[in-house]
């Protein structure tokens, strides 16, 4: 696709600025890698982690320029024309502080950190607000400004799955350009920047710093999300699903309607339907049935 932007207003990510800011001894990542184009960041860091576990370890980023054949959950396709966006896929492999890998059921948190340290850097840099659907959309005022998608990597010999966690953010997409309907741009939003590399710095800091704190359990390991300043709490805060009326759809095409109240310590979303009765939704997707109030 050709953009009708010039280089000049959609300047590129400097790879080597944001590793010397991220990967330096003092950085908290790993490894980052920069490509200027493919069909897939996720498709692509699942691959690379299969492939050389220990080429690609916990924190490793692979973020690109422009994603042909993104994928977005339910099968959705995410696209994203030339430094138009942020697509940034990040692996971990989570393990408490003494080395014991966290239990794969505290694995559904991972993506709420990400959507959480995308809404919060996006407030922080940008003076827009964004808020979180559940499971982990980022929206504004009901549009959608990004996505998260989080894919497992099963480990090799016994060892652990892994997890690729990827974010694509629009950024400084027009109207006709954006990657699903109903959605927005910090473009669209009047952001006071849309400097990419400023975006992707601060989203990788307070994910590393949402991680740190998640992974940080001594003894109680498996409920690592408790720990600390309850991320819970900061995620529920921005959750504008709940108090709302939901239809949620599961997986296995089950429809349930009702009021969602809580998050459990999961992340799951609790729905009490019309009998009282609650549910638990771990996976799926969730329409709200009353526009939200502005
Ligand atoms: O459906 C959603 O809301 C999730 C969208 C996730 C898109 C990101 S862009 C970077 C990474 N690579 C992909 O193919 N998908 C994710």
């Amino acid at each position: 696709m050709t953009s009708r932007y010039s280089s000049l207003e959609r300047p590129g990510l400097d790879e080597a600025g944001l590793r010397e800011a991220l990967c330096s001894p003092r950085g908290q990542f790993a490894r980052l890698e920069l490509v200027e184009a493919t069909g897939s960041t996720n498709t692509d860091l699942v691959r690379l982690a299969e492939q050389d576990a220990a080429g690609w370890p916990d924190l490793s980023v692979l973020t690109a320029e422009e994603q042909t054949a993104g994928r977005g959950r339910l099968e959705r396709k995410w696209t994203a024309p030339e430094r138009s966006s942020l697509i940034v896929s990040v692996l971990l492999r989570p393990r408490t502080k003494t080395g014991r890998p966290l239990p794969t059921q505290s694995y559904g948190w991972l993506s709420l950190l990400a959507a959480l340290a995308l809404s919060e850097s996006i407030e922080e840099r940008t003076e827009v607000s964004p808020q979180l659907k559940w499971p982990n959309d980022v929206h504004v005022d009901g549009r959608k400004l990004a996505g998260v998608l989080a894919q497992l990597v099963p480990g090799a010999n016994g060892a652990p799955p892994a997890v690729v966690v990827g974010c694509g953010v629009n950024v400084s997409l027009t109207d006709q350009e954006l990657p699903v309907p109903n959605a927005t741009s910090l473009l669209l939003e009047y952001a006071t920047t849309t400097d990419r590399n400023v975006l992707l710095k601060a989203y990788l800091r307070r994910l590393a710093d949402s991680y740190a704190e998640f992974t940080a359990v001594d003894g109680d390991e498996s409920r690592p999300w408790t720990d600390g300043k309850s991320l819970l709490a900061r995620v529920s805060d921005r959750m504008v699903t709940l108090g709302q009326d939901v239809r949620a759809e599961l997986p296995n095409g089950t429809m349930i309607t009702g009021r969602a109240m809580n998050l459990d310590t999961h992340g799951a979303l609790v729905v009490r339907d019309d009998d009282g009765e609650r549910h638990t939704v771990a996976a799926g997707d969730v329409v709200h049935l009353r526009p939200l109030p502005s």
